[in-house]
């Protein structure tokens, strides 16, 4: 049985001094950088994935990809398909905080109102540390929870590794079955209808949402990268400082950095969800995944 939900106001950031805009929980290794586009930057954004797919009325969440594209069976990146990263994006690349090793990934998606994501863990071993999230067209709350012991429970491998994969990558269809508490993996489908993924964990640490305003750009690294499974509910309304906030669309970019060969592997300190760990078990366990 799930145990009750448990959820706490959000952590106090430390504000730059040298900069409001720039808030950082450096026990996290999270940061939130407010404004860092423009409103005529988002303009741009909405208006280049319009124009590749005019639909803004469905349910679900939609996805385009470019550079490395996501490959929704490994959860890492398809080393077949690339598509150029159009300007609206490599603009910004010089202004990321990690400039040591730039996202070469980018999934931009479109949330309608009431269209969220499940609570996952992107990949561990397939991506580089430093994972972002670019939020624009409105501002939204996501949920953060440290994983438990539970989640290890939980954890869904991809159906191919990588590192053994001889096939063709499959990246139009987002991965089913990924509606269940914690996963090994990056962008999981929305739970199918009456269930509510939320609802089906078991709640062994409390969450918090974090409210990610349009604009903004937030970095995951560390704890809040390998050990923090992150959603965005699915509802139409959230409670925004205590009034009820109709959800308009919502749009995001992930960036990550694709790792290849011999990076490939993750020695983080949160076994439990960890794609690289749980895949060394099930090896020495004769399992596959
Ligand atoms: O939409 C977002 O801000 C985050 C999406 C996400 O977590 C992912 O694509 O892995
Ligand atoms: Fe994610």
């Amino acid at each position: 049985m799930a145990a009750p939900q448990r959820q706490e106001p959000p952590p106090a950031p430390e504000v730059d001094p040298a900069n409001p805009k720039i808030q950082r929980w450096p026990d996290l290794g999270l940061a939130l950088i407010l404004d860092f586009i423009s409103e005529p930057q988002e303009a741009e954004m909405i208006a280049a994935f319009h124009a590749a797919d005019p639909r803004t009325g469905g349910k679900k969440r939609l996805s385009q990809h470019f550079g490395h594209h996501f490959d929704y069976t490994t959860f890492g990146a398809s080393g077949t398909r690339f598509t150029p990263v159009p300007p609206y994006i490599t603009d910004f690349l010089p202004r990321l905080p990690v400039q040591d090793s730039l996202p070469d990934q980018f999934t931009v998606q479109y949330y309608p109102p009431g269209a969220g994501i499940p609570p996952h863990v992107d990949t561990h071993s397939m991506f580089g540390e430093a994972l972002y999230s670019l939020s624009f067209g409105s501002d939204v709350p996501m949920v953060f929870r440290m994983s438990g012991a539970n989640d290890a429970r939980k954890m869904r491998l991809p159906k191919r590794s990588l590192a053994s994969d001889t096939k063709d990558a499959s990246e139009s269809a987002p991965a089913e079955g990924q509606q269940n508490g914690a996963s090994a993996s990056a962008p999981p489908d929305p739970a199918p209808a009456g269930q509510d993924p939320y609802q089906a964990q078991e709640y062994e640490h409390p969450s918090w949402e974090l409210l990610l305003p349009s604009r903004s750009l937030l970095l995951m690294m560390g704890p809040s990268r390998y050990g923090y499974t992150h959603g965005i509910k699915g509802r139409k309304t959230d409670i925004i400082d205590g009034q009820p906030v109709q959800r308009v669309g919502r749009y995001s970019i992930t960036m990550r950095t694709t790792r290849r060969g011999d990076e490939i592997r993750c020695d983080c300190e949160y076994p439990g969800v960890c794609d690289s760990r749980i895949r060394e078990e099930q090896a020495r366990n004769g399992q596959t995944s």
